[in-house]
């Protein structure tokens, strides 16, 4: 096959931040995406109906004149939320999930939860009206290896936690386990997963072997070979429960080239040519459309794609520049490897 056409693309976990780095990277999310979850860890989080009111604004009046792209809000769930927030901001239209950040386990979690049942009645209210929860799955425990949170974080929390929210719809984002796959793959239809464009291509080795790669750290952290053909397995399967969410998530070149550097990939402007590349390479084109464009609306129960995006198979395609903000560069994902498919 040479040429082929999708739905067009969703990108179920999304960060676009805020202000010049919004505008400068919302182009290339609006090119080839017709909606996607926006992720609510700016500083200060998204944490009310009247901050996503805002940053739903926000967003829409940096996206580019033509461009047609609609942002599916998210609030971050504190300690402090109010349930009847949550549910007002639900039945406003105004929010397709609620996030959840153990404090502390990622890039601007700290206002995220330590406890969680002092955030039980906001999640048994969004039971009640089924508003999904999307969670950041790795434990916080300094003595659980960086390896193995993601792991542990399954038995230690979300399992408890749907025992004990029996109807709470959750998405476990940027899976990168398999036993995170394997748990997904056997769950009701309660429970789905994200898998990032990175996490399909790269495995710890290549962040760490030969020189560290600064562009390659994210969290969760890449793990072993094993682990990455398992994701390339259930994403490939065409299993319902399993979507995109690229988790693009774009830091300053000089804070990821740093003694102390950021967490995050950004790979909006390749992502399709490189998922293209994995479910070739996996001789499973034909489950790709499903993975970009059927599942994710399927389960949150949002229309399916109408429009279309057409990719043409070629010569190598030359790697996007580093994206220009006002503030320095933001340095795109380069898988390593020659990508063949193109975006038309
Ligand atoms: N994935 C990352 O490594 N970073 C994300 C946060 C997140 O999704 O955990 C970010 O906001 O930079
Ligand atoms: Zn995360
Ligand atoms: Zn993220």
């Amino acid at each position: 096959m040479t040429q082929m056409t999708l739905l067009r693309p969703d990108d179920w976990h999304l960060h676009l931040r805020d202000g010049d780095m919004l505008r400068a990277v919302l182009p290339d999310t609006a090119r080839h995406f017709g909606r996607a979850i926006i992720m609510p860890n700016l500083i200060p989080p998204v944490v009310t109906q009247a901050d996503a009111e805002a940053y739903r604004a926000r967003i829409m009046a940096a996206l580019p004149e033509g461009m047609d792209f609609t942002p599916l809000m998210t609030l971050y769930l504190t300690e402090q939320t109010d349930p009847e927030d949550v549910a007002a901001a639900h039945a406003a239209g105004l929010i397709t999930a609620v996030k959840l950040y153990p404090a502390g386990a990622t890039t601007n979690s700290a206002s995220g939860v330590t406890d969680m049942d002092k955030v039980l009645p906001t999640l048994e209210k969004m039971a009640e009206i089924g508003l999904p929860l999307c969670v950041h799955g790795e434990v916080t425990d300094p003595a659980i290896d960086i390896f193995d949170r993601e792991a542990v974080f399954i038995n230690r929390v979300l399992e408890p936690l749907r025992r004990k929210v029996p109807g709470l719809r959750v998405v476990m984002e940027h899976i990168t386990t398999a036993e995170a796959a394997q748990y997904v793959s056997s769950a009701d239809d309660n429970l789905a997963a994200t898998i990032t464009v990175h996490h399909l291509m790269i495995n710890r080795n290549h962040m760490l072997v030969g020189g560290i790669k600064p562009h390659y750290y994210c969290l969760p952290v890449a793990k072993r070979e094993i682990h990455r053909e398992a994701l390339v397995s259930l994403a490939t399967s065409g299993d319902p429960h399993v979507f995109l969410g690229t988790d693009s998530a774009p830091h300053l070149t000089t804070d990821k080239e740093s003694a102390c550097g950021c967490a995050g990939v950004y790979s909006s402007p390749v992502a399709l040519s490189c998922l293209a590349e994995v479910f070739d390479t996996a001789g499973a084109l034909d489950k790709l459309e499903d993975f970009t464009s059927v599942n994710g609306p399927a389960f949150y129960g949002l229309p399916i794609p109408t429009k279309t995006v057409t990719l043409t198979k070629g010569d190598p395609i030359a790697l996007p520049a580093p994206l220009d903000t006002p503030n320095g560069t933001v340095t795109p994902f380069d898988p390593g490897v020659p990508l063949h498919w193109r975006v038309s």
